[in-house]
């Protein structure tokens, strides 16, 4: 099995790490392309996959090829690559608001297209990525790219016009999540932790509450009013939290994502 890369920046290489660590596709059945050369040199030596500047060839050699570069790029990509892609190749894209007609279009002809949208937590194995086709892919053809994308994290199939959600949940959301551990450090350093110990202690309780969501099944609500005890400390952060506009700019900030992607080409 042959799984090809154009465009070897962070999500493909994100994507690369997982599926090498997980042993699904080893680094010999891997070929990524770059325009930038010294990136792609690196991400090979880093990697151990194959490397190439033809996006032809690897277009032409792969049976699941991954098109990892920006959206504006994407007609670019696809206008070299249409009249060598194999008849049996998966193409599968991941790019916000590139839907499946638009890309279809773009190649001028039926290809069998996956559009998915992972996440980088996928480096170490923890990705989240949705997924959905057109119907020129097999169920065969779905369960073997869905059990690739397996290696680097969870895949769920989602509908289409779901894809815009997915972003702002989860595609995007690394960053805001990040932006709350980096927060959450300041906040321990500013009553003197130091910075290292700060970003442990932030970073190993968000994956701890995200890991009791998704294996106590419970309501977030109900495990935050666990940790507020009555007249105690949380009920006091919980407090200043809803003043600030916490849940609110949170909600705020992925309807504005969504709308990006939806519109991302149009703006
Ligand atoms: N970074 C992220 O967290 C996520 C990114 N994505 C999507 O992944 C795609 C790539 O994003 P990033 O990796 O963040 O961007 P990036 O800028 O890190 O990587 C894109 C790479 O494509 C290369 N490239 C541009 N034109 C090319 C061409 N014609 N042939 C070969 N290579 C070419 C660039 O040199 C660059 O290294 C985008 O469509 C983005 O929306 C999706 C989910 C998450
Ligand atoms: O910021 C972006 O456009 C990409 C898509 C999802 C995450 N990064």
């Amino acid at each position: 099995m042959k799984l090809g890369f154009i465009g070897c920046g962070n999500m493909a290489q994100a994507m690369i790490a997982g599926v090498i660590k997980a042993k699904i596709v080893s680094e010999k059945e891997i070929i990524a392309s770059d325009k930038h050369r010294p990136n792609l040199e690196k991400a090979g030596e880093q990697l151990g996959i194959k490397i190439t500047d033809d996006n032809k060839e690897i277009a032409s050699s792969s049976k699941i090829l991954i098109l990892s570069v920006k959206p504006v790029f994407y007609d670019e990509v696809i206008q070299e690559i249409t009249s060598v892609i194999g008849e049996e190749t998966v193409v599968v894209t991941i790019a916000p608001g590139k839907t499946l007609e638009e890309v279809e279009r773009a190649f001028g002809k039926k290809v069998k297209i996956i559009r998915t949208m992972p996440n980088t937590p996928a480096m170490v194995g923890a990705g989240m990525t949705a997924m959905c086709a057109n119907d020129q892919v097999s169920e065969k053809e779905i369960h073997k790219v869905k059990e690739t994308l397996e290696g680097f994290g969870r895949v769920e199939m989602v509908s289409e016009y779901m894809m815009d959600a997915v972003v702002a949940v989860s595609g995007s959301a690394p960053a805001y999540v990040f932006m709350l551990i980096d927060a959450l450090a300041d906040g321990a350093v500013l009553k003197g932790m130091g910075r290292r110990e700060a970003r442990i202690f932030a970073a190993q309780t968000v994956m701890g509450s995200g890991k009791m969501v998704l294996e106590t099944g419970l309501h977030p609500a109900e495990l935050k009013d666990m940790v507020c005890s009555p007249g105690g400390t949380t009920i006091e952060a919980v407090r200043k939290l809803e003043a600030e506009g916490f849940r609110s700019g949170i909600i705020e900030a992925m309807a504005a994502c969504a709308e990006k992607s939806q519109n991302m080409e149009k703006d």
